[in-house]
């Protein structure tokens, strides 16, 4: 069986050269131009398992070719060397439908990773994702903006671009980011998801790029962070909005750079990482407000997905249904009654398909013979918290009986009004403890409504409940 061919497009004959030995090393066979018209007669020729061509060339723009390769040799990943620093050709290619760019001067480390999975992707069929017909879709619906974003999730599913994808809360951002990696050359690699919303400032960079034993008080032995971790497959960075400043630009670096440097260690390391992105805030807004910077924003937001909110895909709703019910209860043991999907669909559903699992698990618990009737849903929007009262006392108390949430015994001392607190950590805790109780509480523990009273997301809420100890009564 004959090595798969490189086509590589560059009119510094050095560069080229180096290019071809490195590619030649690699065992594989090697075309090369100079133009772009050379580069147009070997692609009529020959099939190309990737072509690599420079941005500027005598006859033309690298970014030409790109556009022509998508359009008429869809099979084929084609990427673009850009100049060091010029964010702008990178992203434009990407843009362009490349799939993956290296930068100048070419660190071969990176080349390699970089072929090695155009490779992979060359041996998966044109156009087609990964999945077949035995592994349906995790992202459930057949309306058509379902099935667009399912077209859209196997064309992306074939490039290195990092996508940004955008949808309120339990609408499927994860789903979806899960479902571009399974697409993906890098499926047999690690997915890994982080909320930036939920770790702790002062742990941040040891979580995204590891530490060496020793580099601060209690690094007991080396340990890599997240970047490592999903070396080879895909990083979702879920509430990047939540970012601080500083973290922003030292993943900036990592992004530009596709290097990290634990804590403590001299040397970087090449990082090979798919980057996915995930807010229900606006990004844009928060890059005005100074909140965001521009330049990650520019480096992370080069595609786009969007997610419809469950409202605005009604069409899906019976099939959500059925099929949450059959994971819940086993196939075919519970269904909805009579108006039951009317009455969903009239529902705004602000917690999205998050939402009508919890709605569908709770109505499942008071319905009989697995028959969801009307009045076993509870769709009532929660009333609006009233403002916390410092300190609480008690507030499960309180609490309709059925739900009450419970914590651990609590251990801040209850303050006179205008005393301070001998230990403020502790007595923070203590507030915050009891305003989620409170939340929890009047949403008869619907996790998504709490959430959505408290503004936080879902995740944060379920990160300060497992911190603060706080579990469902039946937990
Ligand atoms: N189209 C869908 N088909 C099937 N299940 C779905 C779909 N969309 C969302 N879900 C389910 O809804 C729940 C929430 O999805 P997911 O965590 O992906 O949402 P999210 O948008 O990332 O939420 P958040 O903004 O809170 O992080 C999950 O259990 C997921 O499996």
């Amino acid at each position: 069986m004959s090595s798969p061919r490189i086509l590589v497009i560059d009119d510094e004959a050095d560069l080229r050269e180096l290019l071809e030995i490195t590619l030649l090393k690699m065992g594989l066979d090697v075309d090369s131009a100079e133009t772009l018209g050379q580069a147009r007669a070997f692609l009529a020729k020959s099939d190309y398992a990737l072509v690599l061509t420079d941005m500027r060339l005598p006859d033309g723009l690298g970014i030409d070719l790109v556009r022509e390769v998508t359009t008429l040799y869809k099979g084929t990943p084609i990427a673009v060397i850009t100049a060091y620093g010029s964010a702008e050709n990178a992203v434009v290619a990407l843009k362009a439908g490349a799939f993956d760019y290296v930068t100048k001067p070419v660190a071969l480390d990176q080349l390699r990773i970089m072929v090695q999975s155009a490779l992979r992707l060359s041996t998966a069929p044109a156009g087609e994702p990964q999945l077949d017909a035995a592994t349906p879709s995790r992202l459930i619906g057949n309306s058509s903006a379902m099935q667009g974003l399912r077209a859209q999730i196997g064309r992306l599913a074939r490039s290195m671009a990092p996508i940004s994808i955008t949808g309120e809360s339990g609408s499927g951002k994860e789903l979806a980011a899960r479902e571009i990696h399974a697409q993906s050359s890098r499926a047999a690699k690690p997915f890994i998801a982080v909320n930036c919303g939920a770790i702790p400032e002062a742990l941040m960079e040891a979580e995204f790029f590891g530490y060496r034993k020793g580099s601060f008080t209690g690094a007991g032995e080396d340990r890599d962070g997240f970047f490592q971790a999903a070396n080879g497959g895909t990083l979702m960075l879920d509430e990047v909005a939540d970012l601080p400043l500083a973290m922003q630009v030292k993943l900036l670096r990592a992004i530009q750079e596709r290097r990290v440097r634990k804590i403590g260690a001299t040397a970087e390391e090449p990082v090979d990482v798919r980057l996915i992105s995930a807010t229900h805030q606006d990004l844009a807004k928060c890059v005005e407000t100074g909140k965001f910077r521009q330049d990650l924003f520019y480096r992370l937001n080069v595609i786009e997905l969007s997610l419809p909110p469950l409202r605005e895909r009604l069409d899906d709703l019976g099939l959500l249904a059925n099929t949450v019910l059959d994971r819940l209860a086993g196939p075919g043991q519970a269904k909805l009654g009579p108006q039951v999907l009317d009455t969903l669909a009239a529902y705004s559903f602000p917690g999205n398909v998050r939402e009508l699992e919890n709605v569908l698990e709770r109505a499942l618990a008071f319905a009989n013979d697995g028959v969801i009737e009307v009045g076993d849903l509870s769709l009532k929007s929660a009333r609006l918290a009233e403002p916390a009262s410092i300190p609480a006392s008690a507030p499960v108390a309180d609490a309709p009986a059925p739900a009450a949430p419970v914590a651990s015994p609590a251990s801040a001392p209850v303050q006179a009004p205008d005393a301070l607190p001998s230990n403020l950590p502790e007595y923070l805790e203590q507030v915050e403890r009891d305003i989620i109780l409170r939340a929890l509480a009047q949403t008869q523990f619907n996790r998504t409504q709490a959430a959505q009273l408290l503004g936080i997301s879902f995740r944060q809420l379920r990160y300060q409940m497992q911190k603060l100890d706080i579990h469902a009564p039946e937990d």
